[in-house]
Formats: structure tokens, C-alpha cells, sequence
């Protein structure tokens, strides 16, 4: 059975999130955070490694889904021959532990449903102890417990390590089933009402989405993209994480395959930007707090990702037990990029901290003084070769789109002294860095004989970052060297109307066997370049094709291969919705001219 990656919705309760199938099948979770084990991994490998179906019985992919308008609730319906029914998911926030609930409900005739639960912990490798207490059924094996009962109870039995349910349900008829996940040493939570949970989550959800600043046309992708955005976020610390899974490969069958379920600041901050034009400013408080604790200490260790609670240990290692998606090996956890140097994070720090302070969350003393320690440690470092916004596991080297996020570090001290000289601090320093790089880059990462900014000093090689110019004020869009380096980008680049991040037989750049498919965000890119250098139809016309990519329900990986129409790599992507977000107010929003730079 084929589990395509745009199959999938996303459900969740700010502290992690599960991914249902159009099967009715919930194949990856993990339990209680985002960078928890999985329970459910059937994703990665097959059912085997732990998922959870409930769906009419012998049905396959449903009839019609669709989210609750303005919430993270998912509704499922199948047409059968006895009749139609609905299944309701859902994760409510929670007090202490988290609960999956899932509602059946009958539309109209009689139909009978089937549910098959198979718990495997520690990412499918664990098989529980299943036991009855109480009319539950209870799951146990080393630190994690889980249970599962239904409202009102119904038939159930376990056989060959699941636990099944069947019965019926007639028009108007509901039965609720509640999983609930406790460390195996506690007493079993408080029960909830699923029902009124249900109540709860669309009301909360709605509350959310009715700040939503953007008035453009597309409104519901673009509130979609946010509201994926704030589920990828970890409510008790603030932390963002770049997408729910980990090991959804860029490539079917390769090894590109990574572990997003942590906070880069480059991805978080991005994140931000996209919530804070749409009028979010809690989470960007929330996030500016996480972010002065988990970068507390010398600038000179600032890693490039944290933890959700700003965890600065993220080992990698391979999981040899699932064998991947699409037998797509190895599957990873940890991320080894957190030891690597990434220059570009400094500048993005500095201007979404800019851009926050601007948008009237007030400056805080604790964050200028980290921007002056940052800007510091930039100073001495700037001229290092580093491993790049797309991190390269192949060796350092002095990449342009580095060099010129460390001018935005430096240029938006220099505006930012000069519209509050209270600040403090020698502005004439910081002027001297960001001059010092803009003639760097200007000389040694410019091509002059093919007018195009290269990925590299002295590289021949082209690369889709170098579409971020325009936006960070570095040159005006209409100078003939952005222009060429806009057009050398879509000429070299261009896979299927869409754009790579950098030539696939750059893989001596990357350092990794196979190649990839067109990276999403880079499209929303080229649409914001294209746009602010005048060609708007051309940037409209590319939006529109760009937010057809997303699924039924709205969602985006981090890739796409336009030659077999599937999305790739993983899911849902907070790159691929700040994009579309970012995207949308540049070319719509009221601001108009851009989120991150003049
Ligand atoms: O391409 C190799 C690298 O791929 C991953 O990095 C990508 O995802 C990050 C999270 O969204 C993003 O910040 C980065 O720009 C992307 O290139 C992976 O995390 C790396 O370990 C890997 O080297």
C-alpha cells in the first residue's frame, strides 16, 4: 500500500502532532512532544511500526476531508453502501497529558466501523503489554502508558498485539474514542469529555484565526499556512519546529533524509516574520523569550538549533529498524547540523528581533545587549568560510547568501542606533563591518562576465538563496546585478517551472550522495523577486501555481518533483508555509512591499 506524503493532515496540540491518513489511518505520532519516540511510525515503515485505523469497515481512502473552516479539526467522511459516516480528529490542548480523540459519527444509513490500534513505542520497535482496567484498555511497555477507551463502550478484543473495536453507528449516532499517553509511572490521568473537547479545540482554534491580519485574495491558504505554522509550535517554551516528522526523504530511495523536529533559529525566526505580519504578536514574544534562554552563555557557542526547550544536545543517529519511506533508509534522529557553522542565522536573529521590536513588541535591554554580543562575535567570524543556509555536509566555503545576511546583521544595528541613539553602542563600528562586507561580497562573490551573483566565492555554481537579495535591502532590486542573478537563477535552476536550491550536480557541494527535487520555499522566493522588481503578472501567475501545490487540505512539504506530481521530504514544512505566507503579503498584503527588509 502506497502512503503518499500529500495523503496526510495534520492535527495537534501545540506540544506535538499526528498525521492521518485519507484511509482514516493515523501513521506517525510522537508522544507527549514533537521530538518524543514515536508511537505511531507506520509512516517510516509499515503497520507493523504502530498506527491507528478507524474507518467503515473494508473501506479504503474516504469519500471527502476537509478541516472544521478555521480550525485544526479534521473531518473524514466515507459514502458506503449502508450508508455515510464521518470520523472527527482532533488532539485538544492539554492540561498535563495528551489525548487523541476521534469521533464516529453516523450521517446516514447504518455502517459499520472498524478501529485497529496498534501501539508500538519507541519509534515501532516496542510492542506493549496490553491489559483491561476499568473498561479501558491499557498499553504498557518501559516509560510510556497509554489508554484507550470509547463513549459509549464498545465491543473490543486484542489479537496479534492490537486491539480492535467494531460496531455500528446509525444516522445521528456517536461513539468517541479517547487515547490518552502518561509516563507508565504515574496513576492514569483525569478522563476527558471528548465531546466537549471537540467544543473546545474548534472555539480556540477559531479564536486564533479571527486575529488573522491578511485581507488578500486566498485567504484560507494563507490562514492555513498560519495556523500550520502555530501548530508547529511548542507552547510551553515558545520554540518553533521546522516540521512535524523526521526521514520523509527528498529523494524516494536516498539518503537524504533528516530530522526537522527541532528549532532552528533560521526557521523559527522566518516563522515569525510570517506570524508577526499577520498580527500574531503573542507567539512572537513567546518565541523572542525562548530564544534569549536558549542563546543565554557565550555568543561564541550560539548553535544554529536547540531543542524544544532549547536543548543544546541533538545527536544524530540511525534507526536501522525502520526501513524508511518508500524504503527510503536511513531514517534519522538528531540533527548533526547542530555542530555545523551557519553564518546567515546571526542576520536573520538580528532582523527578526528588528522586525518584532518594530512591530510593537516593545525592546527588551536583554535583547539589544544579545544583538550587540552576536554582532561581536559576527565580527571576527564573518570572513570564515561556513556551511550555509542549506548546510552543506560537504566542506566549508565562503557562501554569498552567508556573507550577506552578515550585512544584514550589521545594517540593521546600524538603523536601528540610528533611529534610537539611546540604544547605545559605537554605530561607526558596526557601519565599518557592513561596508567592509558589501564590498566583499560585491568583488569576490559577483560574476561580472555572466552578471550574476554566485553560491560561492569563485563558484561557478548558482544558488536560489541568492533570490533573498532584493528583500534584504543589500542592492535595490532593479540593479542589473540583481536582475542577472534573478535570471541566471531561473535559467539554471529550473526544474519543471519550479526552482532547486542549487544545481543537483552540485553534490561535491553538499557532500551527499543522489539528488533532490525543486525545494518549495525557493518558488515563493522567486515570485517575491520577481515582484519587487516590476514583473508582477509574471510573480502573480507563479503564486497561483505555487499554492496548487498544496494538498486537499492545504498542506506543504519542504519539496516537490514536478515530473510524477508528489510532494517530498517533510511534512508538513514550516519553510514551505512561511513561504506561501511571506509570499502572499508581498504580493497582496497591506504592507505591500515585504516583511524582511526595506
Ligand atoms: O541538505 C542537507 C541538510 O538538509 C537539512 O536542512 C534543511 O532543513 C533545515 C530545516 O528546515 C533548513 O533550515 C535548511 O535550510 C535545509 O537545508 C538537514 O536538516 C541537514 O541536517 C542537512 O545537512
Amino acid at each position: 500500500m502506497q502512503r503518499r506524503i500529500e495523503d496526510y493532515a495534520i492535527i495537534g496540540d501545540h506540544q506535538t502532532a499526528a498525521l492521518v491518513s485519507r484511509r482514516g489511518s493515523i501513521d506517525w505520532l510522537c508522544l507527549p512532544r514533537f521530538d518524543s519516540a514515536a508511537c505511531f511510525a507506520a509512516l517510516l515503515g509499515t503497520d507493523e511500526n504502530g498506527h491507528w485505523l478507524l474507518a467503515p469497515k473494508g473501506a479504503a481512502a474516504c469519500t471527502r476531508r476537509g478541516y472544521r473552516p478555521d480550525t485544526l479539526v479534521l473531518d473524514t467522511e466515507w459514502d458506503t453502501a449502508d450508508g455515510s459516516v464521518r470520523v472527527t480528529d482532533l488532539m485538544p490542548q492539554r492540561d498535563v497529558y495528551p489525548d487523541v480523540v476521534r469521533i464516529v459519527e453516523g450521517l446516514s444509513g447504518r455502517v459499520t466501523v472498524r478501529s485497529t490500534l496498534r501501539l508500538r513505542f519507541d519509534y515501532g520497535s516496542v510492542v506493549p503489554w496490553m491489559r483491561r482496567a476499568d473498561g479501558h484498555r491499557v498499553a504498557i511497555a518501559g516509560p510510556d502508558s497509554a489508554w484507550l477507551r470509547s463513549e459509549p463502550e464498545v465491543r473490543s478484543w486484542g489479537k496479534n498485539f492490537g486491539t480492535y473495536a467494531e460496531f455500528t453507528v446509525a444516522e445521528g449516532e456517536r461513539v468517541a474514542f479517547v487515547l490518552t499517553w502518561h509516563p507508565s509511572h504515574e496513576p492514569r490521568p483525569e478522563l476527558i469529555d471528548p465531546f466537549q473537547a471537540l467544543e473546545d479545540s474548534i472555539d480556540d482554534w477559531r479564536a486564533w484565526a479571527s486575529h488573522c491580519g491578511y485581507r488578500g485574495p486566498y485567504h484560507e491558504q494563507v490562514l492555513r499556512s498560519l495556523m500550520v505554522l502555530k501548530a508547529l509550535t511548542y507552547a510551553p517554551t515558545g520554540g518553533i519546529v521546522a516540521a512535524a516528522t523526521t526521514s520523509l526523504p527528498e529523494e524516494l530511495g536516498g539518503v537524504r533524509n533528516w530530522d526537522y523536529r527541532y528549532c532552528w533559529l533560521r526557521d523559527s525566526t522566518l516563522t515569525l516574520d510570517a506570524l508577526l505580519a499577520a498580527g500574531h504578536l503573542e507567539e512572537a514574544k513567546a518565541w523572542r523569550d525562548w530564544l534569549l534562554r536558549a542563546v543565554a552563555g557565550d555568543p561564541a557557542d550560539l548553535q544554529i538549533m536547540y531543542g524544544l526547550s532549547g536543548e543544546r544536545r541533538i545527536p544524530e543517529f540511525e534507526l536501522p529498524w525502520l526501513p524508511g519511506y518508500e524504503n527510503s533508509a536511513p531514517v534519522r534522529t538528531g540533527n548533526q547540523a547542530v555542530e555545523q557553522l551557519q553564518l546567515d542565522v546571526y542576520g536573520e536573529v538580528i532582523d527578526s528581533l528588528t522586525l518584532a521590536a518594530r512591530a510593537g513588541l516593545g525592546s527588551q535591554p536583554h535583547a539589544w545587549r544579545m544583538q550587540n554580543a552576536l554582532l561581536e562575535f559576527l565580527e571576527s567570524t564573518w570572513q570564515q568560510p561556513d556551511a550555509g543556509l542549506w548546510e552543506v555536509r560537504g566542506p566549508r566555503r565562503h557562501f554569498v547568501h552567508s556573507k550577506i545576511m552578515s550585512w544584514v546583521a550589521a545594517d540593521r544595528a546600524v538603523r536601528a542606533m540610528e533611529a534610537d541613539p539611546g540604544l547605545g553602542g559605537d554605530v561607526d563600528r558596526w557601519r565599518r563591518m557592513r561596508d567592509a562586507i558589501k564590498r566583499e561580497v560585491c568583488e569576490r562573490g559577483y560574476d561580472p562576465d555572466r552578471n550574476t551573483f554566485t553560491q560561492s566565492y569563485g563558484s561557478a555554481d548558482l544558488d536560489a538563496a541568492l533570490l533573498l537579495i532584493p528583500r534584504t535591502g543589500f542592492l535595490p532590486p532593479t540593479d542589473s546585478r540583481v536582475v542577472g542573478t534573478v535570471d541566471a537563477v531561473c535559467r539554471e535552476l529550473s526544474h519543471g517551472g519550479l526552482l532547486r536550491r542549487y544545481t543537483s550536480e552540485a553534490s561535491e557541494v553538499d557532500g551527499l550522495p543522489g539528488t533532490e527535487n525543486a525545494f518549495i520555499v525557493c518558488s515563493f522566493w522567486l515570485a517575491d523577486a520577481l515582484f519587487l522588481m516590476g514583473r508582477k503578472q509574471q510573480a502573480r501567475d507563479l503564486f497561483d501555481r505555487l499554492v496548487g501545490l498544496c494538498n486537499d487540505v492545504g498542506l506543504l512539504a519542504e519539496e516537490y518533483d514536478p515530473d510524477t506530481e508528489r510532494q517530498l521530504g517533510n511534512f508538513p514544512q514550516a519553510f514551505s508555509h512561511i513561504g506561501l505566507v511571506h509570499t502572499a503579503f508581498v504580493l497582496y498584503g497591506e504592507t505591500g512591499g515585504g516583511l524582511g527588509g526595506e
